[in-house]
Order: C-alpha cells, then sequence, then structure tokens
C-alpha cells in the first residue's frame, strides 16, 4: 500500500496555487539531495545539518541487528517491560509507532511525581529503559534517568544492564553513560529531533518493545522515491501546500484519526509541525481531534480539516478538507516533506525551535529562586485560581474566570489547555477540551505538561498571538526527591508550569491557572463546572 494525499475545495485551490512554483523550483529532488539554501540565507547554517532524514530508512538499516540482538539478551534476562524516559522528539515517535503495533511500550514524558512514582515503583525486575535524549541535557530526561538508576540500584540490579541509552555523538550522556558501562545506541547527528521517527529515537524503543522495525524501514523506503519527484503527484509537495498554501493561511489544522488505524499520529505531528512551523509571528498550529468533536460541522473559516482515512483513493476528501492515507512509516516521511514544504511557503527556518529556550530558563530561574506561589486570587470548590489579572480580577466563580478568558480570545483566536498532571490518574482531563470547544466556537488544544512544552510550547510563544491559555496544575499529594539534584520532582512540575505562565504573560497573552486541591475529586468538580454552564 501506497500514500494517497487526496484535497477538496479550498485546500485544492491552495494546491493549485502553490504547487507549480514548487516544480519549477525543484524543491522535492533538491531537499532529497540536501540542499541546505531551500529555506532562504538565514537558515542555511542550521538546515546544512538538518536533512539527513530524508535518508534515515538507509541510513538506520545497520541499527536493526543491533537492537533485535539486545531485545534477545534482554528477553533472556526476563526483561518484559520497556519504559522510554524521553520528550517530544525523542518519545513522540516510538508512542505512536508501538501503540498502533499494539505493542506495550511505557512512554514517561512527564515530570508529575506521582506519573514517575507509579512508573518506576511498577516491576521493576521485569523492566528495561530507554533513555533518549539527542542533547543529552534535558532535565525532564535526566530527572527520570537518576530515578531509575537509583531504583534499580536499591533493587540489587545493575543499573548498566537495564538503562539503553539513545543520544548523539558526544553528548554529555554518551560520555557518562559509556564510562558507566550502559549499551549506547547513537542517533545521526544531521538528524533533528522531531524528524528523527526513523533514526535510533524511533527504533530503539520500538524495536526492544517487539515491533517488526525492519518493516518500518521497509513502508519508508517505499515512498522515498516518489516523495523525491518534482512532480504534481508528488503528495507530499501537495500535503504541504493544501496545509500551508490558502491565502490568508489557515492556522489551524485539525487532525482527525478516520478509520486509518494509526493510533495516536496527531500527537506525533503536532510536534512536529507547530515547533517547524511556529515561529516569527506565523505558523501551523495541529489540532488533535477525536470522536466527533465540536469542530467538525462547524464553520471555523481558518480550520484546515485533515483526515487519517484507510485509503483515501477510495475515500476522497469532501467540502473543503484532505484525507491522507498510506503505512505509518511513510506517513512519517510524507508529512516531514510537508513541513519542509510548508516552512518554505511560510517563509521561516522549519529546523529551529528559538522560543522554547524561553520556558527552560524561565523554570531554572524559579529552580534555583524557589520563590513561595502566588497566592490564590479565590477558591472554588478545592480549586484555587490565579492567573492574569484582567482574567481573575473581580470574580468569584470558576466559571466567570472560563468565561473572562474566552472573553479575551481574539477574531482568530485558539485556547490551549495545558495540564500539567498524571495522565494515567486523571486522563479524564483530556474531556475539557471538547466541552471549552463548545463554548470557545474556535479551535481548542490539549497539551499534558511538560510534555507540550517540547511541541506546541515553541508556537505558544514564537506563533501569531493568538492564544489565550488555561493551565490546569494538581497540588502535590506526595512529592519524589530526583537524586543528586537540589529540587524534587513536585517543584520542578511547578516551576515548569509557572515558568511557562511567566513567559505567555511576558508575550501580552492571558493566562487562567487552575490548581486541583485534591487532583481526583477537583478534576471531576472542574469538569462538572464546564459541563453546567
Ligand atoms: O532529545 P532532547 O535533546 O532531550 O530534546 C527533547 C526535546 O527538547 C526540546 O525542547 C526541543 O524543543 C524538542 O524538539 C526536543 O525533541
Amino acid at each position: 500500500m501506497t500514500i494517497t494525499v487526496s484535497t477538496a475545495g479550498a485546500a485544492s485551490d491552495a494546491v493549485a496555487r502553490v504547487l507549480p512554483a514548487l516544480i519549477e523550483e525543484r524543491f522535492a529532488s533538491r531537499l532529497f539531495d540536501g540542499d541546505a539554501t531551500l529555506w532562504g540565507e538565514a537558515a542555511i547554517d542550521e538546515s546544512s545539518k538538518r536533512l539527513a532524514w530524508t535518508k534515515a530508512h538507509e541510513v538506520s538499516r545497520p541499527l536493526v541487528a543491533d537492537i533485535l540482538a539486545l531485545r534477545d539478551e534482554l528477553r533472556s534476562a526476563g526483561v518484559n517491560r520497556i519504559v522510554l524516559c524521553g520528550m517530544g522528539g525523542s518519545s513522540l515517535a516510538p508512542e505512536v509507532i508501538t501503540r498502533t503495533a499494539g505493542v506495550e511500550l511505557v512512554v514517561l514524558d512527564s515530570t508529575d511525581p506521582a506519573q514517575v512514582s507509579a512508573v518506576v515503583g511498577e516491576r521493576l525486575p521485569e523492566t528495561a529503559v530507554v533513555v533518549s535524549s539527542k542533547s543529552g541535557s534535558t532535565v525532564e530526561t535526566d530527572s527520570q534517568r537518576r530515578t531509575f538508576a537509583k531504583a534499580f540500584t536499591d533493587a540489587g540490579i545493575d543499573p548498566a544492564s537495564r538503562i539503553i541509552i539513545v543520544t548523539d555523538p558526544g553528548s554529555p550522556l554518551e560520555e557518562s553513560s559509556r564510562a558507566a558501562g550502559h549499551p549506547v545506541f547513537l542517533a545521526d547527528p544531521q538528524v533533528g529531533g522531531r524528524f528523527s521517527a526513523l533514526t535510533a529515537f524511533g527504533l530503539v524503543p520500538s524495536g526492544l518493545a517487539g515491533v517488526d522495525i525492519e518493516a518500518l524501514l521497509d513502508d519508508a523506503a517505499a515512498v522515498a522515491e516518489v516523495l523525491s519527484h518534482d512532480s504534481d503527484e508528488n503528495p507530499g509537495l501537495v500535503l504541504g501546500a493544501a496545509i500551508a498554501g490558502c491565502e490568508p493561511v489557515k492556522t489551524y489544522l485539525g487532525i482527525l484519526e478516520s478509520g486509518s488505524g494509526i493510533v495516536g499520529f496527531g500527537d506525533w505531528a503536532e510536534q512536529l509541525i507547530a515547533e517547524s512551523t511556529g515561529k516569527e509571528g506565523t505558523g501551523l498550529l495541529p489540532v488533535v481531534l477525536d470522536g466527533n468533536p465540536p469542530e467538525i460541522g462547524s464553520t471555523i473559516p481558518d480550520l484546515q480539516l485533515v483526515r487519517l482515512v484507510v485509503n483515501a483513493s477510495q475515500q476522497p476528501a469532501l467540502g473543503d478538507e484532505i484525507s491522507v492515507s498510506g503505512p505509518l512509516a511513510a506517513q512519517f516521511l510524507l508529512w516531514e516533506v510537508a513541513t519542509a514544504v510548508a516552512g518554505r511557503i511560510l517563509g521561516i527556518n522549519p529546523f529551529d525551535q528559538p522560543d522554547v529556550e524561553s520556558a527552560k530558563v524561565a523554570a531554572r530561574a524559579l529552580l534555583d529562586e524557589m520563590p513561595e506561589p502566588a497566592s490564590a486570587a479565590f477558591d472554588e470548590d478545592g480549586i484555587a485560581v490565579r492567573g492574569t489579572e484582567r482574567v481573575v480580577a473581580g470574580r468569584t466563580s470558576v466559571a466567570q474566570a472560563i468565561d473572562a478568558l474566552l472573553a479575551e480570545l481574539p477574531e482568530h483566536g485558539f485556547v490551549a489547555i495545558q495540564a500539567y498532571a498524571d495522565r494515567t490518574r486523571l486522563g479524564e482531563l483530556a474531556e475539557l477540551r471538547d466541552l471549552i470547544a463548545h463554548r470557545a466556537r474556535r479551535p481548542v488544544t490539549f497539551g499534558w505538561g511538560p510534555r507540550f512544552l517540547h511541541s506546541t510550547g515553541q508556537f505558544h510563544k514564537g506563533g501569531p498571538k493568538l492564544g489565550v491559555f488555561l493551565q490546569i496544575i494538581t497540588a502535590e499529594q506526595g512529592d519524589l526527591e530526583i537524586p543528586e539534584r537540589p529540587f524534587t520532582f513536585g517543584t520542578l512540575i511547578r516551576a515548569q508550569a509557572d515558568g511557562d505562565a511567566q513567559v505567555l504573560e511576558g508575550h501580552g497573552r492571558p493566562v487562567l491557572q487552575l490548581e486541583l486541591q485534591n487532583p481526583e475529586s477537583s478534576a471531576s468538580t472542574l469538569k462538572s463546572l464546564l459541563a453546567a454552564v
């Protein structure tokens, strides 16, 4: 099965408008030849070291045998559970790969103390942990690694026999891990994190967990040729033109699973597209949709809908929509090409993430200073309310504060719900997305913190100033030390939420923070409050 992209209405008009120029300038063949000049002078430095993903299906082949050998070795040592510690581009691809294949992989991309404790405390003697970090210095991943190393040691298990490292050559993590005797898989430094699905970052955890990774590479290899053609039948050019070529640009890209069988694809695409394009005041914001969301059937003129279908030739797009079909690994390559095309059309460098750092800096400063948390503007039913002055001043109920936040929505705005919580225990918080979307009648995104900071976080701060932000944080019921660090997981996640709120407010964006004092019961209270209004 190959990849098919079908467009209709406004999406087809966009393709008709921009595709001829992409073919004329030989965008596709130059991309696959590694031409770093495609995104303008200012992007050359970064692009020249970020284009090897077009060949990942070939370059990664030699890894397969080593991964399968380690998988067999771990299995014979009694390992039947793989945990992946990694943020953003270092965990989103293996998450969708394993979920789609129906293979168990526990992804830990959180600093929520309860979530970390639960993952570390389960079936440790049968567990191996993949620690994935391109830079080797991401604070979440480093903290998780320290916690697992201590837990294995305390259980009398040599951490070097159970913690496997994936990182770039020369990273601080490579050096310390080799010295400690861990298995180390080196990723290709010429591939950026969010384009790394078919490199060691996607393949090592997926292969160890039991996915047929050779077949993944085959599926990608089968479409690489067609994606490199300067032709109006190149599905990568068509998809890129359709998502970024409307005039004016449709900022929101609703991604809806419509029977493709690919599980969680929207979360992967969200990072790829939002972090690649959301900068210099422009960009595309994926809105991950599920079921029958309020956005479908409503007329939101700046929302472009893409459906992932079984076969887009037999289920062509209708209205103004786009339909896409094809095997997962082929779609990784397809969407990466489309994102590179979108970067070209929008006139930005798709390979950097200049605004992600600002939230990290603010969180670090808060960790150094450890200030007392700001006092709440008011409390209602176990929910402490804080936020931007004009959103909370004079309000006395959560419903009023939410109304005030939504009243701040610009005409072309969006609502971002950011839940810094244990997503396994408080999964129901995700239901707030549809409830708010009903009320806002604008696109609404939902992200688990701190995971989204490495994804849509770039768009929130670097994209157009259109967002209003609903932060949900949880009061800690029990904290967790981070070995040899001066802060705990509880202080870290709080600093990440407060730091990001500071940066967003610094960009003039309104933020409403709801702190659930007793997470489980307050989450239900919040849902009923919203459902009632
Ligand atoms: O792989 P790492 O170096 O740990 O980075 C993990 C993530 O961190 C950063 O925030 C980047 O914005 C992401 O693109 C990256 O995927």
